[in-house]
Order: C-alpha cells, then sequence, then structure tokens
C-alpha cells in the first residue's frame, strides 16, 4: 500500500513451543494513531522489537518506512523513535542535559540540537523544567521527557510500548492528548501498545486487538462494534424501583413484542435486546404492567464491550472460537424459526 508506513506480513515469532506473536498481519498507514491492544504476554512487545529489527522473526516479515526491520535495521532505527515501557534518564543530570545527550548520540547537527532540545520540551509540555534534575522527575514527567527523546530525532514514526504505565489519571489524559496533538499537527504516524482499553479508545484511530500472539479484530471503534455487536443492535437498559418479582413472566411478555430479541433480568435492572429501536413502547409497555421505572438508558458499545466480549467471553483461551456468545450466555433468547 503507498500509504503504509508499518506492514506486517505472517509475522511469528516463537520462543521454543511458545509462539508469541503467530502470523500477524497489519498494515499501519501515515499519520495515523494505531492501538495495539492486548493484555499481559499477548505479545505486543515482541511484536514491537521485531518491527524494530531487535528480535528476529520465526516466520514473515515486518516493514517499516519501506525497510526491512530485519535485514535493515539501522535504516528503521534512521525512521522510528521508540520509547520502550520504561524510559531511563541520568539521574543526575537536567531534563536538558539529557536530552542534548540523546540528541547527539542520534546525530542532530551541533548547530541546531541546543534550539531544537529547547523547542522539543517545550513541546512536550517541560518548559518550565529544563533545568530540573530528572531524579526529581516524576513518571509523568518523565514520560514527557522520554517522548521528546523520541522526537528530538525527527521521526517519520514512534512507537510506544505501554507509554502511560504507572501515570496518574490526569496526567494519562495530558499525555494522550499531546500525543495526539504532535501525531495531528506533524503527521507523525504513532503505534502505541497498552492494556488499557479506556486509554486507547481516548486517542487511537484504529485499534488492533491482540491476543495469545494472535490478532482477533483490527478496525476503528465503529467498525468493531459494528460486526461485533451486528446481532445486538439496539439494547435497552432499564432499571425500576424494586426487584421483578416473577422475572419469567415479565420476560414471557415482553418477548411478545416483535422487535425484542433477548432479555437479561438481574434483580431490578432489565436488559433488553432489540431488533429496533422500540425504546418507547418499551417504556409504555413497564408503565402499563405499573412498574416504577427510575432510569432509562440506550446501550452504546464501545471498547469496553468490545474488550468483555474477548476476554470475559473465555475467548482468550480459545481464539479459534468464533466470537458471538456475548448474550447468549447471559440472556433469554427468543429462540429462532
Ligand atoms: N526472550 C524470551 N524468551 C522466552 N519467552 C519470551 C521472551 N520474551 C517474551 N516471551 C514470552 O512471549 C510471550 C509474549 O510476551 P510479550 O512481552 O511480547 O507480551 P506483551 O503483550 O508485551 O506483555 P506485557 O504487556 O506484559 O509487556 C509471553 O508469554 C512471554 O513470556
Amino acid at each position: 500500500m503507498e500509504n503504509a508506513v508499518i506492514q506486517l506480513r505472517g509475522l511469528t515469532k516463537c520462543y521454543g513451543k511458545l509462539k508469541a506473536v503467530d502470523d500477524l498481519n497489519l498494515v499501519v498507514n501515515k499519520g495515523e494513531i494505531f492501538g495495539l491492544l492486548g493484555p499481559n504476554g499477548a505479545g505486543k512487545t515482541t511484536a514491537i522489537l521485531m518491527m524494530l529489527g531487535l528480535t528476529e522473526p520465526t516466520a514473515g516479515t515486518a516493514e517499516v518506512c519501506g525497510y526491512n526491520a530485519t535485514a535493515n535495521p539501522i535504516a528503521v532505527k534512521r525512521k522510528v523513535g521508540y520509547m520502550p515501557d520504561s524510559v531511563g534518564f541520568y539521574d543526575s543530570m537536567t531534563a536538558l542535559e539529557n536530552l542534548l545527550y540523546i540528541a547527539r548520540l542520534n546525530g542532530v547537527a551541533e548547530a541546531e540540537v541546543k534550539e531544537r532540545a529547547h523547542d522539543m520540551l517545550k513541546e512536550v509540555g517541560l518548559g518550565a523544567d529544563i533545568n530540573k534534575k530528572t531524579g526529581a522527575f516524576s513518571r509523568g514527567m518523565k514520560q514527557r521527557l522520554g517522548l521528546a527523546d523520541v522526537l528530538i530525532k525527527q521521526p517519520e514514526v514512534i512507537i510506544l510500548d505501554e507509554p502511560t504505565l504507572g501515570i496518574d489519571p490526569s496526567g494519562v489524559k495530558e499525555f494522550l492528548a499531546l500525543i495526539r496533538q504532535l501525531s495531528r499537527q506533524q503527521g507523525l504516524t504513532v503505534l502505541l501498545s497498552s492494556h488499557h482499553l479506556h486509554q486507547v479508545q481516548q486517542v487511537c484511530d484504529r485499534v488492533g486487538i491482540f491476543v495469545g500472539g494472535k490478532l482477533l479484530v483490527e478496525g476503528n471503534l465503529d467498525q468493531l462494534s459494528r460486526n461485533l455487536f451486528a446481532e445486538e443492535n439496539y439494547v435497552v437498559d432499564i432499571t425500576l424501583k424494586e426487584p421483578v418479582a416473577t422475572p419469567w413472566r415479565l420476560e414471557h411478555a415482553l418477548l411478545q413484542m416483535e422487535a425484542v430479541e433477548k432479555i437479561a433480568v438481574n434483580d431490578n435492572n432489565i436488559e433488553i435486546a432489540c431488533s429496533q429501536n422500540v425504546t418507547p413502547d418499551i417504556v409504555r409497555f413497564f408503565v402499563n404492567e405499573n412498574f416504577d421505572i427510575t432510569g432509562v438508558q440506550q446501550k452504546e458499545y464501545g471498547l469496553d464491550e468490545i474488550y468483555q466480549k474477548y476476554f470475559e467471553n473465555n475467548l482468550t483461551e480459545n481464539t479459534d472460537e468464533k466470537p458471538g456468545g456475548f448474550f447468549q450466555k447471559s440472556f433469554l433468547q427468543k429462540s429462532k424459526q
């Protein structure tokens, strides 16, 4: 693909009998922020190390900025900024001194190194901390300095491995906003790995769910939720003042409505999956049946539900299984003709 900055074809890495990465095929395009989302041990770091040419694939290829990462790791290193999950600095040196050191190591010309380092520190929000020793930096400040380290050589793509690990929630928000801003302003391609779905959801254009070395699905959130929840187009969540005394009677009555597909009753909470949006009819039904409604909510699917579908439905243990059991497990379902 013309626009592809990262192109992985059948990328596989075995450690003995363990397939840490299993036939990974992925394209990340220029200017995109792609989130590799998966639990601990999914194989994210191994995949990244192969993209950087730091470990050799057992099979397949990783092409980054047009270079085969295994055959040409130095060329890839020139184009890619990599921030590992734990960034180290010289504690007794200031932020500026640390950054100048990294910039020089990366071959930034002496004539411009100081100006660029100052600009970069301002850009990542450390303008006021230029002369502070990094030993006194918080984890969030260290991540910002790590980002400056990565960006100082003006890479085409940055790869961030668990970049928000150990930062407090407001720091995470600011850090992710910064990544997005930099990507949008400079057309920078970003691949970030994380197991924090909420964070990935905030910042990424597209995500891939990676489990047991396999990429289970990839796409933007809309596509993922449309694919995974095609059967569960409209889900209405009704909260009642009191728990339902005879759930089976309620379920039976609700299933008489044509659009109602599945129902789950949990004390005073009822989730109803429908083929069309019949929320007004459902509310009318409850009122007519003399239930006191305290809440009505139409459910929207985000990464939470997508993640839950994969990780809490035991699909992690059997990735060959086709997704689809989210509602079937807990919901009373209308039998199909
Ligand atoms: N050098 C190695 N030798 C043997 N096994 C390894 C090696 N590196 C990683 N593994 C194994 O490969 C699998 C994938 O590990 P990897 O670090 O890539 O996962 P990850 O998704 O990055 O996890 P985390 O989020 O915990 O960093 C794990 O089971 C891990 O134990």
